[in-house]
């Protein structure tokens, strides 16, 4: 491909983090070796959900050479493909308004229902975070990856830690990688927080994190109750059976790309959680979602948030509602953020489906049982490759 693009910089230096150790391969990393010396899980710590390798940062790529798109990004032709047609690009995602079904009005939960099973995605209005703390969220994300790449290494990943500054799911040298950088912070409980990667001399972070956390958990505990009726329970069932919802908190940030027709700015992928909230950029779309067959993009609605299932409720709900592939693409003239929120059930929870969600005769059950921990680590050893690594938990049935 003469011409249209060229090998980057040298990226050695922009590694976001050098202190890897051990192998890769998906065994090692679920057993969580506790050699790692420098941000490693030490003896009688809690371990975590898993390890990726170090990269560079795109955004520094792209700050060095905009026409830069090395061979490592370039996606192969099947996985990149666009065929989100003019049909698939006139489908809209339903739209729900939260303060109804806060209400419990009827045809609100009927809809949600319906979402659920036909799309895995929805968009919320009325959900009552109020603009200010959406606008300050949106403010310190961006101010955040605007920072010097020598500040923001400060809050890299350790090699067996998938909280802080870097990227996940990069498991091999050889995998193609993704347009983006990102930054998670586990959230929810308090206690659970690791400050260490957390850019705390960032004016008004912490702040703008806290806050929007504990607001979008309330939507988060409303939508579960809701899911739980829709399952056959009470409100409070899910959250009986199940534990109440943790959080974590991914910021992506895509920069632009000179090629976005040879790129990903996020692979294609489920989410590992009960569901994800997504408050996205009001102006550039890039989110894209796999509906019947077709990319459909995600327009954004401005101060809405957009919804999925995870892979956790499509078990409880015994495949009934669909933790969709979706992806994210980028473009030549604006970068993108997103800031993804990730609720999901205590590690120690065995998550499986309902009792109520299973009828042998119409709806036998599809997936074994397993505890949220195994579950998540197998998702963390693997690249992003579609819903790949939810079948090992599919019995036959599914
Ligand atoms: O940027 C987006 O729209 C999607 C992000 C996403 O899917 C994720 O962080 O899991
Ligand atoms: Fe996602």
């Amino acid at each position: 491909m003469p011409g249209y693009y060229k090998r980057s910089t040298p990226i050695d230096c922009q590694l976001l983090y050098t202190n890897l150790t051990g192998g890769t391969n998906s065994s090692e990393t679920k057993n969580m070796d506790l050699k790692v010396e420098n941000g490693g899980a030490k003896k009688g710590e809690r371990l975590g959900w898993g390890k990726s390798l170090p990269v560079p940062s795109v955004q520094e790529i792209v700050r060095n050479d905009f026409q830069s798109v090395p061979d490592r990004y370039i996606h192969e032709n099947k996985d990149r493909e666009l065929n989100s047609d003019n049909f698939a690009s006139s489908l809209e995602v339903p739209v729900i308004d939260f303060s109804l079904l806060a209400k419990g009005e009827e045809g609100e939960i009927r809809k949600l229902d319906l979402a659920c099973k036909d799309w895995g995605f929805f968009q919320i209005t009325n959900h009552g975070l109020r603009d200010e703390v959406l606008h300050k969220m949106k403010a310190t994300v961006a101010a955040f990856f605007e920072l010097p790449l020598e500040e923001k290494k400060k809050y890299a990943k350790a090699a067996n830690e998938i909280q802080g500054y870097g990227q996940n799911f990069v498991v091999s040298e050889e995998q193609k990688l993704d347009w983006s950088d990102m930054i998670y912070l586990i959230t929810v409980p308090p206690e659970r927080r690791n400050f260490k990667f957390w850019p705390l001399s960032l004016p008004g972070f912490k702040d703008a994190i806290e806050e929007y956390s504990a607001e979008v958990q309330k939507v988060a505990e409303e939508l579960y109750a809701n899911f739980s009726v829709l399952m056959g329970l009470d409100r409070d069932g899910l959250k009986r059976l199940q534990g109440e919802l943790k959080q974590g908190i991914r910021m992506n940030y895509y920069p632009v790309c000179s090629r976005p027709d040879l790129v990903l700015g996020i692979s294609p992928h489920s989410d590992g959680s009960t569901f994800t909230l997504l408050l996205q950029d009001d102006e550039v779309t890039g989110l894209q979602i796999k509906h019947k067959q077709v990319w459909v993009p995600v327009k954004p609605i401005p101060n809405s948030l957009v919804v999925n299932v995870g892979d956790a409720a499509e078990i409880q709900s015994n495949g009934m509602y669909k933790s969709i592939e979706h992806r994210a693409i980028t473009n030549e003239e604006k970068p993108r953020i997103s800031i993804a929120t990730f609720v999901f059930p205590d590690d120690e929870q065995e998550i499986g489906p309902l009792e109520s969600m299973i009828d042998d005769s119409h709806r036998p059950r599809m997936y074994r049982n397993i505890k949220y921990v195994d579950y998540i680590r197998e998702k963390f050893a693997r690249r992003m490759e579609g819903k790949a690594h939810t079948d090992f938990v599919k019995l036959q049935s599914a």
